[in-house]
């Protein structure tokens, strides 16, 4: 899969099959459109393209709110975008100019000029354009005169992958990570360098690799702890992890940590991926190291537990 950061950087394809959209999440009902764009550039002969904004649009809009969190990052999401098989990945970025073209401008300058469009999968309520002043109308419209065709995905299907994104942030922030998999398709994960903490971990028998997530955009779901897996170096883990503030050792800052088992090397700098499989209970403040110890052990039980769980079902 060929990726570009601006528009400026394509060259324009003889066949270009195109969806638009921000796909957050690449999830069940995502994933049934993308199949769908690249049967159609396969049986058409011609290339699958995804055109996706990137800051968010509603970042653009409105710059005060910085409250909307993403699913996946966008390196996540190129990357499973690509196992796909989506040949052109656009991510443009929402600018002022790009929001302010005319319906008519966005489909001539950038669909058909600039990305050689001939067929465009996109939702029935799909709109662009200053404003948002176009939609299906304007893209019907111009289908016939510019030489493509549109194929809508109907409500339903619409309506599902709008739900299913927002379930998946909501469950993601009530800390049902097995929920949000089950949406997902795939464990929802993070993704991030390990940094020095406060070197209190391993005085408990508990060492905690402390993760730093770079996109500050990246969703982050609640406080507590969670059964994960742990990818690095090609190399998988099992391992509990923890999402808050430490209020036991009066903690400042919210840390992302991950003491992982039958493990024991330093890893300061690597990065790390962890998958949420389950969440096994809330933060707590704990009347001290000793209390917080005896806790963390039996954490451990509950997330071998789970694992063995997981284990015998398969
Ligand atoms: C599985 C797990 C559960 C944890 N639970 C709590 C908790 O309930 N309350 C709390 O204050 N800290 C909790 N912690 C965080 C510890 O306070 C933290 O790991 C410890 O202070 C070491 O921090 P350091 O890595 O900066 O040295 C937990 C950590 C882990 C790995
Ligand atoms: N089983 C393990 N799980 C997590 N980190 C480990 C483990 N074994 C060794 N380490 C190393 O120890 C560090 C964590 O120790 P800790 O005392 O909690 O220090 P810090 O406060 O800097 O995180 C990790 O960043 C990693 O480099």
């Amino acid at each position: 899969m060929k990726i570009y950061n601006n528009l400026a950087e394509f060259k324009r394809l003889d066949h270009a099959v195109v969806t638009i959209g921000t796909y957050d999440g690449v999830h069940f009902g995502h994933r049934k459109i993308i199949s769908r764009l690249c049967d159609l550039a396969k049986s058409n002969g011609g290339e699958s393209v995804i055109l996706t904004f990137f800051p968010h649009p509603r970042l653009i809009i409105d710059p005060e709110n910085q409250d909307l969190k993403m699913i996946n990052t966008i390196e996540e999401k190129a990357e499973m975008l690509e196992k796909l098989g989506v040949d052109h990945l656009i991510i443009t970025p929402f600018t002022r100019d790009f929001s302010n073209l005319s319906p008519d401008e966005y489909i001539r300058e950038i669909l058909v000029d600039t990305i050689g469009l001939k067929n465009l999968i996109v939702g029935y309520d799909h709109r662009f354009g200053k404003n948002r002043s176009g939609g299906m109308k304007e893209l019907l419209e111009s289908a016939s005169k510019l030489g493509f065709e549109v194929e809508q995905i109907d409500e339903q299907d619409i309506n599902d992958v709008a739900v299913s994104s927002t379930k998946i942030r909501e469950s993601l922030l009530n800390g049902n990570v097995a929920l949000a998999a089950t949406y997902l398709g795939y464990p929802f994960s993070l993704y991030g360098p390990v940094i020095k903490g406060d070197k209190i971990g391993r005085t408990i028998g508990f060492p905690t690799a402390n993760i730093f997530i770079e996109q500050a955009y990246k969703l982050i779901p609640s406080d507590g702890i969670y059964a994960v897996t742990i990818s690095m170096e090609n190399q998988n883990y099992r391992g509990m992890a923890y999402i808050g503030q430490r209020p036991t050792i009066n903690g400042m800052t919210r840390n992302i940590e991950v003491n992982i088992f039958d493990f024991d090397r330093e890893i300061y700098g690597q990065y790390i991926k962890m998958n949420f499989m389950e969440f096994l209970r809330h933060d707590v403040k704990f009347t001290g190291l000793e209390a917080l110890k005896i806790q963390l052990q039996k954490d451990k039980e509950d997330t071998i537990s789970y694992f063995e769980k997981i284990d015998n079902s398969i």
